[in-house]
């Protein structure tokens, strides 16, 4: 970790894990290998600043990207009781069944696009059976109601940070070449527009959307809830927005982005949720953007503004919203492509002087 503002943050885990900025002086001779490539000069598009971010990633080794994981951090909201969300809490704990039976949507996309997936309970409002595949890692049973309340201590915020950190560097130290994040929590997307409205920062019109499905009623009670939460305190400063508003899966996931980039792999950050963890990380440590691969738009209102204050243009745009890593695992396919780029395709003066 860098800055000084944060000595909470320059102990434990992060204390032997700075992290770099990527050095921008290597991105000329990696251009002039891509220009190199039997292809018109320019012709991979998007792909091409993709290969050179994974270049300056893995420098001075060639970038690896084999190995992917989507991490999946499951976690419950107090403010959830103020109908937040179309759909009742217990839905979390039953997906993160789901997932462990192999079926859920992730699950599915994950095996599509050839990256492995772990489970982790970071804070789901009940006692989960023990399962060979759940990694339990529970800070508390949910976050208590920002509403009326801070939705966590400055202990639990920081407990759940570090423990998102470690598990991404013990799957690294593993082999793990690429980490995906994402995440099931309901009422997730509540505490998101609260952590967007404050670090953007942005009028919490814009940031509050209808999440997995409220009608404009609903959205209108889910505005005046956060609105009652962002009245009972004005932090600002990242940790202290974090343990307000918080979310437990949002802080692990804010954990993995630094731990990611700490390690000096490349993290891919799904749809709003994950984008708000990936927003918490940058505002805590800004050469951890370096490492982030933004995979796609959200049909979530706000996502667009919450991507444009980090400066970053996604790769898809399917009007997804389902959040679990969904989207972040379908743009994996893309990071090996780009990596291949580097790695595989063949040198244009070779090609040509095979027919001189
Ligand atoms: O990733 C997204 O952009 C996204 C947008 C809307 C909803 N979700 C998912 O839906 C849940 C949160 O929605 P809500 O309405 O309960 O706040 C949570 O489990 C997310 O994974 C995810
Ligand atoms: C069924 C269901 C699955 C989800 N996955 C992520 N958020 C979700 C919300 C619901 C309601």
């Amino acid at each position: 970790m860098t800055g000084s503002d944060y000595p909470e943050l320059s102990s434990g885990v992060f204390a032997d894990l700075p992290i770099a900025p990527l050095d921008r002086s290597h991105e000329p001779e990696l251009r002039t290998r891509i220009d190199g490539k039997c292809k018109p000069l320019g012709s991979l598009g998007r792909l091409e600043d993709l290969a050179v971010q994974l270049g300056l990633i893995w420098h001075p080794e060639p970038p690896r990207t084999e190995n992917a994981t989507l991490f999946v951090f499951a976690a419950d909201h107090g403010l959830a009781a103020e109908g937040v969300s179309r759909y009742p809490a217990h839905v979390t704990r039953a997906m993160v069944g789901a997932y462990l039976d192999g079926h859920a949507g992730a699950n599915v996309l994950a095996r599509a696009a050839g990256v492995a997936m772990r489970v982790i309970d970071g804070g789901v409002d009940a006692e989960m059976p023990a399962h060979p595949d759940l990694l339990d890692a529970k800070i508390r049973r949910g976050t208590r109601n920002s509403a009326h309340e801070a939705a966590m201590t400055q202990h639990e915020a920081l407990t759940a940070l570090r423990r998102g950190a470690e598990i991404v560097r013990e799957a690294i130290e593993q082999g793990v070449d690429v980490i995906a994040i994402g995440e099931m929590g309901i009422g997730n997307t509540a505490s998101a527009a609260l952590l967007m409205h404050r670090l953007v920062p942005a009028p919490l019109a814009d940031c509050v959307g209808p999440g997995s499905g409220l009608d404009p009623e609903g959205v209108a009670r889910k505005l005046s809830a956060t609105e009652r939460a962002a009245r009972r305190s004005n932090a600002t400063r990242p940790l202290d927005v974090l343990a307000e508003f918080g979310g437990i899966e949002i802080a692990m996931m804010a954990g993995a982005v630094l731990g990611a980039a700490a390690c000096r792999r490349p993290v891919v950050i799904d749809g709003f949720i994950a984008s708000a963890a990936a927003l918490l990380a940058v505002r805590l440590a800004p050469a951890a953007r370096d490492y982030c691969v933004f995979s796609h738009r959200s049909a979530e209102r706000g996502h667009s503004l919450m991507l444009q204050a980090m400066h970053a243009e996604p790769y898809l745009e399917l009007k997804l919203r389902l959040g679990e890593g969904t989207g972040a695992v379908l743009a994996v396919p893309l990071v090996r492509a780009a990596c291949g780029i580097l790695t595989e395709i063949a040198d244009l003066d070779d090609v040509l002087a095979a027919v001189s």
